[in-house]
Parts: structure tokens; C-alpha cells; sequence
């Protein structure tokens, strides 16, 4: 007889137990749904954060009178108008190279750019080599051309491009039908924009008609 209600009371107690716990359940869920909108947000100033300090870094690198502070400025526009800086891409690439000036050679700013910097152009000129002869970096490419007179109609080609830059190559023709020209800056020993600038508006040029081997 006393069973019964004893029943009765403890699964009513049971049932209490179970909406309480689902509460505080819930609770804990969205606690954490909470924190985990607080850690995003916090990531994404700390990004911001970062992107603002690296802009203004480069704007303070880009008003150095390097011949280089062109192209920083470039990348602090660019990245200005990027909404993430996840979205800003390499601030050099081939066709700002084919279609940027050469600067005169004898500017007192001019300094050759470290490898690094050489290690990251060359890959907007892929046709071209990195050589480091006695730690003086150049840029060199070789052809095969069809006769010995065309070989001196391809660097004829070249030189016109050359002049029209003023910035010059050393140009081989050996064997009578192998070319290879490099192309570095004398005046300061080393790489600069110049030869890249020089070697992508080499590669615009259409001398196919002068090869023995048809370019890739
Ligand atoms: C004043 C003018 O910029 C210099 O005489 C140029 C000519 N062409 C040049 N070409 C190359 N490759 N390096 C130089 O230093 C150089 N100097």
C-alpha cells in the first residue's frame, strides 16, 4: 500500500532532476556559443591589429627613397583597399614588371637587393636564371638560334629594348647559333628592379622566326 505513492513521489523527483539538468545543459551550450563568438571577434581585431601596424610600416618604408618605395606604395594602396589581409597577393608580378620603367643606373639610392628579394622576382620572370658568381647575382637565359646572322638579328631586337630603357645586358653569342644574355646592374654590382624590369620586356618580345628550337 505505501509502495505506490513512494513510486509516485520518486519518479516525480526523477523527472525534477531530468528538467533541471537539461537547463543547466542548455545553459552550458550557450555559454559556449558565447565564448566562442568572443574569441572570434578578438581574432579578428587582433588581425586587423596587425594588418594596421604592417601598413603603417610599409608606409614608413615606402617614403625611403629606394627605387623600390614605388611598388611599396603600390602594395600599401593595395592592401588599404583589401578588406582581409588575406586577399593581398605578391606586390611584383609579371605584367607590373613588363610594363614598369627602368630608373637611371646611377641614382646614389640605388643599392643591390639581397637574394631574398631576387629569390621572389625570379619567379615572375620563369624563363630566366638566378646566378650568383662570386656573390654577384645576375640574370641570365640562352637561346639556340637558327644561323649566326640571326643570332645578331636577336640581339639586335634586344638592343632596341635596351636603349629604349637604358639599361643594357651582356649579350654571348658562341659557337655561332648559342645566345645568352645577362642582364645585372654594373653600377652597383648586383640585381636591382632594372633587370627584372629589362628581362620581362625581353620575354614580350616576339623572336620565334630567329629560334632553332620553338620556346615553350
Ligand atoms: C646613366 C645610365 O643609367 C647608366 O650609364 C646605365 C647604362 N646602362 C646600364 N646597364 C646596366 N646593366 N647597368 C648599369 O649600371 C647601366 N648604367
Amino acid at each position: 500500500m505505501l509502495l505506490k505513492p513512494l513510486f509516485e513521489i520518486l519518479g516525480f523527483v526523477l523527472w525534477k532532476f531530468g528538467r533541471i539538468f537539461n537547463f543547466c545543459f542548455e545553459l552550458l551550450v550557450m555559454a559556449d556559443n558565447e565564448l566562442g563568438q568572443l574569441r572570434n571577434r578578438d581574432a579578428a581585431m587582433r588581425s586587423r591589429e596587425r594588418k594596421k601596424m604592417y601598413v603603417k610600416d610599409l608606409e614608413i618604408k615606402s617614403r625611403s627613397s629606394s627605387p623600390i618605395n614605388g611598388k611599396l606604395e603600390n602594395h600599401v594602396e593595395l592592401l588599404k583597399s583589401r578588406k582581409s589581409h588575406h586577399e593581398f597577393r605578391t606586390f611584383c608580378t609579371a605584367p607590373d614588371l613588363g610594363s614598369k620603367k627602368c630608373v637611371p643606373c646611377n641614382s646614389k639610392d640605388m643599392r643591390p637587393m639581397n637574394e631574398d628579394l631576387a629569390n621572389q622576382l625570379i619567379t615572375k620572370v620563369p624563363d630566366w636564371n638566378l646566378s650568383n658568381g662570386g656573390g654577384k647575382l645576375k640574370l641570365a637565359r640562352s637561346w639556340k638560334v637558327k644561323t649566326f646572322t640571326k643570332g645578331l638579328e636577336f640581339f639586335q631586337a634586344i638592343a632596341n629594348v635596351a636603349e629604349a630603357e637604358g639599361h643594357h645586358p651582356d649579350l654571348h653569342l658562341v659557337g655561332w647559333n648559342n645566345v645568352t644574355v645577362e642582364i645585372w646592374t654594373h653600377s652597383v654590382g648586383g640585381l636591382t628592379e632594372n633587370d627584372f624590369i629589362l628581362a620581362a620586356k625581353i620575354d614580350t618580345l616576339n623572336l620565334a622566326h630567329l629560334l632553332r628550337i620553338k620556346p615553350k
